[in-house]
């Protein structure tokens, strides 16, 4: 049985520990922590847990076999490396850090004690559709991929939602999602700003990233976060001799008063739900395996801070920004399976 303890108690937080503690099988969660320590106390006696007043005291119970990481993008980077000081694996949800640096910092710190323990929680690389979109593009059938068209809606976004987190908190799904598509690297980004909805305050919204990927597929990305319908992901790759899209939304169609729908997730939690069951089963027996994460690496997260920074400048500049990676360390040459 692996031992978990799970820092941040929010939204995602709670979700995860739902999942753990009555979906999945092999794990068992020891431990919560929080800096509102009224949530981590209701959340840990829920599932009885024991609950820490700070995530590093969490990380240090040798009750805890394992570390996942919900709390703020920008308290990210100091559990994940006191989880790797510990030496022990600790998954973190996206992003990785909030900065390119700080993901260098966490590379580096994995690299110097040379066995991966980060994994970062890219989950479309586990979802039903996005595999089935990926199997099609591996066989080759379409030709050579040219292009892929991405819509990335949310209905609403928090207030603190600023308009660079439509890239660095949003896009960077897409940002992850077809450098593990293509296989290759995104070189450089531009962004392009159309007329403001109103829905939005004075956020710039929506926005059309462009990226240019290394063997020069165009990948065009609609960011539009407070889109009111429902949350609604989409993408389509155009190749040589074929198309290949997402899926429908959704898994029934209602047909009544005259009319036929299909129902419209209202949030990640709904459209992702069966990608963050298999992301976290996939985990955990990785770990329970040999102890040792297989998913997406913190070089895989540091790629996506580089590409969101890059794409943050192109916001700010209007201009075209290339995207400069620094060397690949050879401890994540490995292919990873998801
Ligand atoms: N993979 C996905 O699709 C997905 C979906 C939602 C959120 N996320 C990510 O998960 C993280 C949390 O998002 P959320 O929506 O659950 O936010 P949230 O605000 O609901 O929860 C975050 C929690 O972290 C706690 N916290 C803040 N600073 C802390 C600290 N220093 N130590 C311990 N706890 C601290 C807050 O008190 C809060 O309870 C973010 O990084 C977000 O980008 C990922
Ligand atoms: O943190 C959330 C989460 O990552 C969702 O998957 C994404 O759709 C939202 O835009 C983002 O704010």
């Amino acid at each position: 049985m692996l031992r978990v303890g799970v820092i941040g108690t929010g939204m995602i937080g709670q979700d995860h520990i739902r999942r753990m503690t009555s979906v999945l099988a092999g794990v068992t969660v020891t431990a919560v922590a929080d800096v509102n320590v009224d949530t981590a106390a209701a959340v840990g006696s829920s599932v009885g847990a024991r609950v820490h007043e700070s995530g590093e005291s969490l990380i240090l119970d040798p009750s805890v076999d394992a570390v996942v990481v919900c709390s703020w993008g920008p308290t990210h980077e100091q559990y994940v490396l006191a989880s790797i000081a510990a030496g022990k694996p600790v998954f973190c949800e996206k992003p990785l850090a909030t900065t390119a640096e700080a993901c260098l910092r966490i590379v580096e710190a994995e690299t110097a004690h040379g066995r991966r323990l980060v994994q970062v929680g890219y989950m479309r690389r586990y979802d039903t559709s996005y595999r089935a979109l990926k199997a099609v593009l591996d066989t080759g059938q379409l030709g050579a991929p040219l292009m892929m068209h991405c819509a990335h809606r949310n209905p609403s976004v928090p207030g603190f939602y600023e308009k660079e987190m439509a890239i660095t908190d949003t896009a960077v799904h897409e940002i992850d999602m077809v450098r593990w598509m293509f296989g290759e690297e995104i070189t450089a980004v531009r962004v392009l700003t159309p007329r403001r909805s109103g829905n939005g305050g004075d956020l710039q919204d929506p926005l059309l990233l462009l990226f240019e990927m290394a063997d020069g597929v165009l990948v065009d990305v609609e960011t539009s976060v407070n889109i009111r319908y429902g949350y609604d992901i989409r993408g389509e790759i155009v190749g040589e001799n074929g198309t290949a899209a997402l899926g429908s939304l959704s898994p029934v169609r209602v047909r009544l008063g005259g009319q036929a729908a299909d129902p419209v997730p209202v949030d990640w939690r709904e459209r992702f739900l069966g990608a963050y069951d298999v992301e976290f089963q996939e985990w955990i027996d990785a770990l329970r395996l040999d102890g040792r994460p297989v998913g997406p690496s913190a070089w895989d997260g540091y790629a996506a801070a580089v590409v969101s920074d890059a794409g943050v400048a192109a916001l700010r500049t209007g201009e075209r920004v290339e995207v400069a990676l620094a060397e690949k360390p050879k401890l994540y040459d490995v292919e990873v399976p998801a």
